[in-house]
């Protein structure tokens, strides 16, 4: 425990929600999750593990921490303890019971009350004479959730409520996590992350992850390891000079295997000469661990003894590789022909490499100090076996057996890794095809009987390059391509940089092999990529998948106007919810993307690991207003900016939308609904859940909204009026369309009816409030509106539109537009000089006294001028045509809206 003390760093340990099997191979997952910057918000201290949640009202009872291997799950579980017994954090804890599951396996056949278990490992509780553990504040901590052999069936196990009732152990733990036997214990169970699902939903409070180290924690753990400053520099300017190792630190065990590797070499070794691979550094590990008979320099023989027991090591860390079998119990070690008599020589001369873990009632378990260490050790037993007896272990065939076909071991591997779905066999590839690196061999000397000759990594690497060209899925290639750096082949990665550099990359036309090059050399880019532009690199789908992986990595993607479908987006929405996304902004307007689409996406929105912060959905969500509203008001929300503008919403949509907005746990502080076609209604809807739940919303977008919210403010249905119309204006039977004739029409007289040149006509309709309406025309055409008084006959100037102070008039000619008023033509700002618009939109508002004309042929409208005034009377619509601009044929129509 000392030890522990002082090698304990802190580790990052993240609040996750929800638990999710990843079925990637664990150092895929560390990759992953070392490539992402971890979200601070999630981070909490080990020794709150059980304070409350914001957020949540009941206490935090049970607690379930998952982590892959190696990354100090047991450690921490162990430190919590240790600050407990010595009073140093959870004071308020009585009894602290820390179980191992590999322990609790043991007593699988046995039966127990709880308190007879607690006794059985603890028994000073019973020397005590404690048995009433209601009275105390308990926790217990089930460490190794993944080692478990116990049927855990929480549906069929029976129900046990007394904590002096026997029943088997796996029956005592369902009911303890169900809360049934004492339900006012905390519980502490930690797992990797495969074994998580045993644990059924709901059943715990509060899920947690271990991520590992951070750079900062890295630079500790050496500190503390090493405690020799100088020679911690070295180790993280080593670190650093590789991804793959940097990736691999983020393992405290791992820093460990490279803390102990480094440490030596360092004493006698330059910069220059220290392990350029992993698989180096690796078999530098090895040589430390065994018995070395003489040192000649960096020759290093290996003894007789340990060559022996490297090979039984690595036969079983082959064989149970293959099984995907990380925990050995005798039987298995009988079984890869260990003898169990001799287990100890092996224990005790590999201590670092292989352990044994006895339980207290002398169950013994064997390990690898961690999985990699497992697969290097099975490529290094692959490797021997075909360099010194020609056996081929990869190849299935049997042919290699009968001498018929000559097999490629290489080969065999690489085909063998990429046929895992989860790249459970990467790191194995690795240090398989590393192995056979001059360096390598010159290591292995002692252990190998025959050298390999270059010509074989040529080989190898003319055969990853087929490989790489036959369209493989990106993930699956870029373990190909560590393979070839490793293989000390740059080629294909210098080429595909120095076309990028020359601007000779065409996206359309790059082979597979170059597609997967671009991602491996924008995901080795010492810069983070914080925007990933895909119209940068090609606006299509296909560039959207094959470069998926460097999205991944990106804080902010920009994917407007990139053709892409439904498919994308169902990746899109995987991206989302995967558990250590970063993604923050998100931006797809302007796809043509399907409804089916937009709940595809919603899911991933929806996840509790979704981080988006800003989303821009283009044309996306017009039917789906109730699951964005259910998107912004989850628990997990951390929506800012949503636009949504250009999208059908219409009233009913911002009626669903505002029930998510009124929800508590939305904490939108920009909302864009410019051109969602809202009118009055849906403004009330919103202002209401705006009330509801004020403190957020910052901005609020409804450019275009007004337009529309007048159109139905007052549903105006406009008519011309036939007693106002001059003769040469033909009026249609409805009354909608004027048009400009040549023959007079046998209109009869009227006291309001323009005459002589003013070929003019007003609307029946006058207008008091606010409104809004909408006319098409074609020719030139005056648009007005104009006091009913306006005169008819008498001085020309007193009944032109625009000639007078009565009316406020758009001229509309080919050449553009210009706005008038008693006489007057107002300077615009904008000087309207494309094509003459032909539908305008006109606005007026009574009370403030303004008239708006907007070109409502343009997509988003255009604004283009506003009178002021003071209205006096109402004013009507009205239209006019001549004065040297006018020709037959010219028409104006009043719009439905
Ligand atoms: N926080 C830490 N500080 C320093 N070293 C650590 C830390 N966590 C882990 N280690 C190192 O890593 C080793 C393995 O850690 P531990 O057994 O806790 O991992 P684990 O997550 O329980 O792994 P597994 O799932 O394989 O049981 C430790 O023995 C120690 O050397």
């Amino acid at each position: 425990t000392k030890f522990q003390e002082e090698i304990y760093t802190e580790v990052y340990l993240a609040v996750t929600e929800s638990r999710e099997v990843s079925m990637q191979h664990e150092i895929r997952q560390v990759e992953a999750a070392s490539r992402k910057t971890t979200r601070p918000e999630k981070a909490i201290k080990y020794k709150d593990i059980f304070k409350d949640r914001p957020g949540r009202d009941e206490p935090v009872k049970k607690v379930l921490t998952t982590g892959v291997s190696g990354i100090g799950k047991t450690l921490l579980t162990e430190k919590f303890c240790l600050d407990w017994a010595d009073d140093r954090a959870n004071q308020d804890i009585h009894f602290l019971f820390p179980f191992t599951f590999r322990e609790l396996n043991v007593l699988k056949e046995k039966k127990f009350s709880l308190i007879e278990l607690i006794q059985h490992f603890f028994p000073e509780t019973k020397d005590a004479e404690i048995s009433n553990f209601e009275e105390y504040r308990l926790v217990f901590v089930f460490d190794g959730l993944d080692e478990s052999r116990l049927p855990l069936d929480f549906r069929t196990n029976k129900i046990v409520t007394d904590v002096t009732e026997t029943a088997s152990v796996d029956v005592l733990l369902t009911n303890l996590i169900k809360g049934k036997l004492l339900p006012s214990a905390r519980l502490w169970i930690t797992t990797r992350p495969t074994a998580a699902n045993q644990i059924p939903d709901g059943s715990v409070d509060v899920v947690t992850e271990i991520l590992g180290f951070n750079d900062a924690q890295k630079l500790d753990y050496f500190k503390k390891k090493c405690k020799d400053d100088q020679l911690v520099n070295r180790i993280m300017s080593y670190i650093k000079t590789s991804p793959a190792l940097n990736t691999m630190c983020h393992i405290p065990v791992c820093c460990w295997i490279m803390a102990t590797v480094l440490e030596e070499v360092m004493k006698t070794r330059e910069e220059e000469e220290l392990p350029k691979t992993l698989t180096e550094l690796y078999i530098n590990f090895l040589q430390i661990q065994s018995i070395f008979n003489n040192r000649n320099g960096l020759e290093l023989e290996w003894s007789a003894p340990s060559k022996e027991k490297i090979l039984n090591l690595g036969k079983l860390a082959f064989e149970q590789l293959q099984k995907g079998i990380l925990i050995f119990y005798e039987s298995d070690l009988t079984k890869s022909g260990i003898n169990l008599k001799s287990v100890s020589l092996y224990t005790g001369m590999f201590t670092d490499i292989f352990k044994e873990e006895t339980g207290q009632n002398q169950d013994k378990a064997f390990r690898f100090t961690h999985l990699s260490v497992q697969e290097f050790l099975a490529a290094l037993y692959v490797h021997l076996k075909f360099m010194n007896s020609d056996v081929n272990l990869l190849d299935e065939s049997g042919y290699w057996m009968l001498s018929m076909r000559k097999t490629n071991l290489h080969h065999s591997a690489v085909d063998k890794a990429l046929q895992s779905p989860n790249g459970h066999l990467d790191l194995f590839l690795r240090f398989l095809l590393c192995l056979s690196l001059p360096t390598n061999q010159k290591l292995l000397n002692g252990l190998l009987q025959k050298k390999n000759n270059s010509q074989t990594n040529q080989d190898t690497i003319k055969f990853i390059k087929d490989r790489l060209d036959s369209g493989l899925s990106t993930e699956k290639t870029i373990n190909l391509f560590h393979c070839l750096k490793d293989l000390n082949d740059h080629s294909l990665v210098e080429e595909t940089k120095q076309s990028m550099s020359s601007g000779r990359l065409s996206m359309e036309s790059l082979s597979p092999a170059q597609w997967s090059a671009l991602v491996f050399i924008l995901l080795s880019s010492e810069e983070e990529m914080d925007m990933f532009d895909l119209k940068k690199y090609s606006a299509s789908e296909q560039a959207f998948l094959r470069l998926l992986p460097v999205l991944e990595t990106a804080k902010r993607a920009l994917l407007g106007f990139c053709n892409l479908s439904k498919r994308s987006l169902e990746v899109m929405s995987s991206v989302l919810s995967a558990q250590y996304n970063i993604l923050k902004e998100l931006d797809l307007s302007n796809n043509e993307l399907q409804d089916s689409g937009v709940k595809l996406l919603s899911s991933g929105l929806e996840s509790p690991h979704c981080s988006l912060e800003i989303l821009r959905s283009g044309v996306t969500f017009s039917l789906h207003c109730e699951t964005l509203a259910s998107i912004i008001s989850t628990q997990s929300s951390c929506l800012k900016e949503l636009d949504v503008s250009n999208n059908e919403l219409k009233d009913s949509g911002v009626e669903s939308l505002s029930t998510g907005l009124r929800n508590s746990n939305c904490t939108l502080e920009i909302l864009r609904l410019s051109g969602c076609q809202i009118t009055v209604n849906g403004c009330k809807y919103l202002a209401s859940a705006l009330s509801a739940n004020p403190n957020h919303m910052k901005e609020l977008d409804l450019k275009r909204i007004q337009l529309k919210l007048l159109k139905t403010d007052k549903m105006l249905s406009l008519e011309l009026d036939l007693n106002t119309a001059h003769r040469n204006l033909k009026v249609s039977d409805d009354r909608k369309t004027v048009t400009v004739v040549r023959e007079e029409q046998p209109y009869p007289d009227h006291l309001e009816r323009f005459e002589h040149c003013c070929w003019q006509v007003l609307c029946k309709n006058g207008l008091a409030g606010r409104s809004y309406w909408e006319v098409e025309m074609k020719g030139p055409v005056i648009i007005a509106v104009s006091y009913k008084r306006i005169s008819r006959r008498g001085n020309t100037a007193d009944c032109r539109l625009g000639w007078n102070d009565q009316c406020w008039s758009l001229v509309c000619t080919e050449k553009g537009c210009s706005f008038w008023h008693n006489k007057e033509e107002k300077t615009v700002s904008f000087y309207y000089s494309s094509l003459m618009p032909n539908r305008i939109g006109v606005y007026v508002d009574y009370s403030t006294g303004t008239v708006s004309f907007y070109n409502a042929t343009s997509n988003p409208m255009l604004h283009l001028y506003t009178f002021h005034t003071k209205f006096t009377a109402p004013v009507y619509p009205a239209f006019g045509f001549g004065f040297g601009l006018w020709s037959y044929d010219s028409t104006v129509s009043l719009c439905d809206l």
